[in-house]
């Protein structure tokens, strides 16, 4: 299955450089643990507990969002979950990191700081031009070995998940070898009755061009979210702009609204929009509208309205097998949980093939009193997973299977 090397294949007493992915949601500058940060734990641990150095690399947020923070927080959350001291250096490739990773004993495990703090990290570019930047080429000399464990980021072509592979042994963590093999094998799996797509998030990017080429994989998309919301847009309707400090509807308009069209014109029988959207009104309460009343652009919806859950709602219990990318509202507000949590209660309900991805969406399953065990696949992944359906591999994962 896998073709890439192990843990297993990892020499005894390495300097290991290993890329996580924590990026987690963080409300009121406070970040919030979530299964990222568990799972990972189980790849920490087996390389602290075998002796090897252990300098961890993981990103937050994007630059200018509110979530781009430092990791010092992740650190101590990290440390919950490996049972092990985690330290932290507010550097990621200057003086300051080089002198804490040449302090490290063995067992020892130290976490950078956000790797997109560090100019070369972004943009995607060729993992040539990424393994020759300053980030990669000052920190590779100190690392025997790299491990990637970050597959739910292995879509993206940035210096420490595809720089590194070029400059050093690179090996799968855990996380990356069990989501990787799972991913595939959906990848390949076919179902005789409906398959169904339930599409949510905030990363409507991610998503929509995704679409294109999940259609003929997938009978049903229902929509909700920031996507459904730029959908109900293209289908005229006031609703998917950015009101008051918003910035989510119209960068990913500019970039999808063709795209969008297009959809709608060529597989509108197979997506599902919402009929009512939720909002808070005045006396902070949640209210809900009709889309086809709304006829001014001035509020934030925050989820999916009851009809739309109770539409959706027998579409999946129709279902052979039900994916679901993204929450279909703000549901880690409980006003606005009623589309997230109705369609996965739903999902828990039958005994369909299912599999729930999106960085925040898995956290949903717990907030709300369900388990994992309802569900086929809880992938911590987003982005990364809905590629993989399609067949597509992963940058991250190619530099892998290339080493
Ligand atoms: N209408 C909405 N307005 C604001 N946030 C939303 C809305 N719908 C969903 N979300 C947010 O999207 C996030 C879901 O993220 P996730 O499932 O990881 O997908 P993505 O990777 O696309 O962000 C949740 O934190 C949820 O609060
Ligand atoms: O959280 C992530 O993706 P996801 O929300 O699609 O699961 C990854 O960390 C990638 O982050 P990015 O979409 O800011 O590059």
């Amino acid at each position: 299955m896998s073709t890439f090397k192990t843990l297993d294949d990892l020499e005894a007493d390495q300097r290991v450089l290993v890329r996580l992915d924590l990026n987690s949601p963080v409300e009121d500058g406070e970040v919030q643990d979530n299964r990222r940060f568990e799972r990972h734990a189980e790849t920490v641990s087996e390389l602290a507990e075998a002796g090897h150095r252990v300098v961890l690399m993981a990103h937050q947020g994007r630059p200018g969002g509110d979530d781009f923070v430092s990791l010092e927080q992740h650190a101590s959350i990290l440390a919950d979950h490996v049972g092990h001291d985690v330290g932290f250096v507010a550097d990621t490739f200057g003086d300051d990191a080089i002198d804490a990773i040449e302090s490290l004993s063995a067992g020892n495990i130290l976490l950078l700081e956000n790797t997109r703090m560090c100019d070369d990290e972004l943009p995607e570019e060729d993992p040539e031009v990424k393994a020759d930047t300053a980030f990669v080429q000052t920190l590779a000399p100190y690392f025997d070995a790299y491990v990637n464990d970050a597959y739910s980021a292995a879509h993206r072509s940035h210096a420490s998940l595809v720089g590194f592979p070029l400059e050093l042994p690179a090996y799968a963590g855990r996380v990356m070898q069990t989501e990787y093999e799972a991913n595939s094998a959906i990848a390949t799996r076919e179902f005789d009755g409906q398959v169904t797509m339930v599409v949510g998030g905030t990363k409507a990017t991610d998503v929509i061009d995704v679409m294109n080429n999940l259609g003929e994989k997938v009978d049903r998309f229902l929509l909700g979210g920031i996507a459904g919301e730029l959908f109900l847009r293209a289908a005229g309707h006031d609703v998917g702009y950015d009101v008051g400090g918003m910035d989510l509807f119209d960068d990913q308009w500019e970039a999808n609204h063709e795209t969008i069209e297009s959809l709608i014109e060529e597989r509108g029988d197979q997506i599902t929009l919402a009929v009512d959207l939720a909002y808070e009104d005045e006396a902070d309460e949640r209210a809900e509208i009709a889309v086809e009343d709304i006829d001014e652009k001035d509020r934030a919806y925050l989820d999916i309205g009851t009809d739309t859950v109770e539409a959706y709602d027998p579409v999946i219990r129709d279902s052979e097998a039900v994916f679901v990318k993204g929450a279909l509202g703000l549901f880690e507000d409980e006003r606005f949980s009623e589309g997230t949590v109705g369609v996965l209660r739903a999902i828990a309900e039958t005994d369909c093939f299912s599999v729930v991805g999106g960085g925040d969406t898995s956290r949903a399953i717990e907030m709300y009193g369900m388990s994992e065990d309802d569900f086929g696949h809880v992938s911590i992944a987003g982005g990364a997973y809905i590629r993989a359906l399609t067949g597509a591999s992963l940058v991250g994962v190619e530099v892998l299977q290339d080493n």
